[in-house]
């Protein structure tokens, strides 16, 4: 099938080449120029493991083009994949979107065959319906079809949550609902050949595809990013009360996950989510329902939680410390999560912001993020090329991202690295190895695990 994908962001460029690698023939429009050109000399536009490789290995299906009619009016399928990204009242800004709609429906005016539009974007409830309308205002309504197919891959393994998705969500008429059957008809039947055959997920069962209307699938999307946000605010408040009462919330979460009502994931409890999609999602779903009369009070509650565990490595920092005025302080780990170098929402960004107002010395690293975060960090901010750089002379460490540089860290180097072998884990990542010997808290272990492990070793 003939595909076109709009926007060449994570979700664009995963739906793009996961078409590919499929043998549809795809065309990949962003209205960047600069980031057209360096995909079409094969450089990426963020770190995102495989993606490369997988472009590669899939050109001869690809190519990147800045929009023109030429690169639309051929396509059996378009995809919709631009950013929706959050207005200051938490609304999702829809203009990218309804301009590339715009676009495309001029461009596609004058076709005979049909195209449905699909939109991957995460939208308010009654998107579709609104480019629904827009379709029939050119008087395509006979040739144009609109669903919501929203996507749920994560960064850091985008290619592996798309080639093995757990549900493939369609919002649509009947029409385009088998169309898209077809179009992602070699992710349910699962012959892959290797590298991708490696990715499947342990227990893979393949994908459901479920049809639904439109505003369900768009409604979808957000109670999945809302539900998981709020497992995570959950047991962040766990891991906030084991820290009062001696209890430790790895061993909590692992209690109850074992309960199959509840589940395993999302359990890990630190310093809180960040990244492109759950702080804007939450506050997007709070805003729809608040604009439908409805005070969603649990996901306030979610929100509230997040916004105040960003910080709670200060306060713990602050009680091993004191003062933190001209105190060195390394920051391990700038992007949301490992896996990406995303610095959207990252909770490094408050954390450094805290430190510097503080007085504090900061030296930072990351192993992928470094390059964008210079231009968005103060000067007075030391980016050190190595983990063992940012260790030296430090009074603290603070391990805000669970990269396995850090993890692996040998704690026999770290104590002969820095001037205070305290380590405050945001993530709880290090195992008992990794802390013999140091001056450790996590997020609701306390300095509890320290001690156990100490008499233990
Ligand atoms: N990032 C994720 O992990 C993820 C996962 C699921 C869903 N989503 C949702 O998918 C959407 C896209 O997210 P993303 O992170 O991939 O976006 P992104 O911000 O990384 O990239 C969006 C791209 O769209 C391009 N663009 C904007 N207007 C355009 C136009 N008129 N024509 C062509 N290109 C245009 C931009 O130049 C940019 O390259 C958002 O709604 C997001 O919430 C994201
Ligand atoms: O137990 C956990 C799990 C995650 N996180 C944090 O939560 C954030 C988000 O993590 P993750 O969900 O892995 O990353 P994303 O790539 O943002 O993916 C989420 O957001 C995407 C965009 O909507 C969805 O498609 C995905 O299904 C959804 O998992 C990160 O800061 C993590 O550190 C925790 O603190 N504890």
């Amino acid at each position: 099938m003939k595909v076109t994908v709009i926007g060449t962001g994570y979700v664009g460029l995963t739906t793009a080449v996961s078409m590919a690698y499929l043998e549809h023939d795809v065309t990949c429009v962003d209205v960047d120029e600069t980031k057209i050109k360096q995909l079409d000399l094969g450089n990426m536009p963020f770190y995102e493991p495989g993606l490369k490789e997988l472009i590669q290995l899939r050109q001869d299906y690809l190519r990147f083009v800045t929009p023109s009619r030429e690169a639309v009016e051929h396509a059996d399928v378009i995809f919709f994949a631009v950013g929706t990204p959050a207005n200051s009242d938490g609304s999702p800004n829809l203009t990218y979107l309804f301009s590339a709609v715009a676009e495309t429906l001029d461009f596609i005016r004058t076709k005979n065959s049909p195209t449905v539009l699909v939109n991957k974007s995460t939208v308010p409830v009654g998107t579709a319906d609104q480019i629904d309308r827009k379709i029939k205002e050119v008087g395509l309504e006979d040739r144009v079809k609109v669903t919501s197919n929203p996507e749920f891959l994560r960064q850091g393994r985008a290619i592996q949550d798309t080639l093995y998705p757990d549900r493939i969500v369609v919002g649509g008429d009947e029409y385009s609902s088998k169309l898209l059957y077809e179009l992602y008809a070699g992710i349910a039947e699962q012959s892959f050949q290797p590298p991708m055959q490696a990715l499947r997920p342990v227990g893979y069962r393949g994908p459901e595809y479920i049809v639904v209307d439109r505003r369900s699938a768009e409604l979808a999307k957000y109670a999945a990013n809302a539900y998981l946000a709020m497992k995570i605010s959950f047991i962040n408040e766990i891991a906030n009360v084991c820290d009062r009462v001696g209890a430790d919330v790895t061993h909590v979460a692992s209690i109850i996950g074992k309960d199959s009502r509840i589940g395993s994931s999302f359990l890990q409890a630190g310093i809180g989510y960040g990244g492109s999609c759950f702080p804007k999602d939450t506050r997007a779903l709070r805003f729809i329902a608040d604009t439908n009369g409805y005070d969603f009070k649990l996901l306030s509650a979610v929100i509230e939680v997040n916004q105040s565990q960003k910080l709670i490595m200060l306060e713990k920092l602050q009680d091993r410390l004191g003062e933190l005025s001209g105190k060195q302080i390394s920051v391990l780990g700038l992007s949301f999560k490992p896996g990406t170098d995303d610095l959207r929402e990252a909770p490094s960004f408050p954390i450094i912001h805290a430190l510097l107002s503080q007085g504090a010395k900061v030296r930072v690293h990351d192993p992928v993020a470094m390059d964008k975060a210079m231009s968005l960090l103060p000067e007075s901010v030391h980016f050190a090329v190595s983990a063992t750089e940012a260790l030296f002379n430090a009074d603290a460490a603070l391990i805000v991202t669970e990269w396995p540089e850090y993890t692996s860290l040998d704690p026999k180097d770290v104590v002969s690295l820095m001037r205070r072998p305290l380590i405050i884990d945001g993530r709880n990542a290090l195992q008992a190895a990794n802390i013999h010997g140091l001056e450790y808290e996590g997020i609701g272990i306390g300095s509890k695990r320290n001690c156990e492990y100490a008499n233990m070793h």
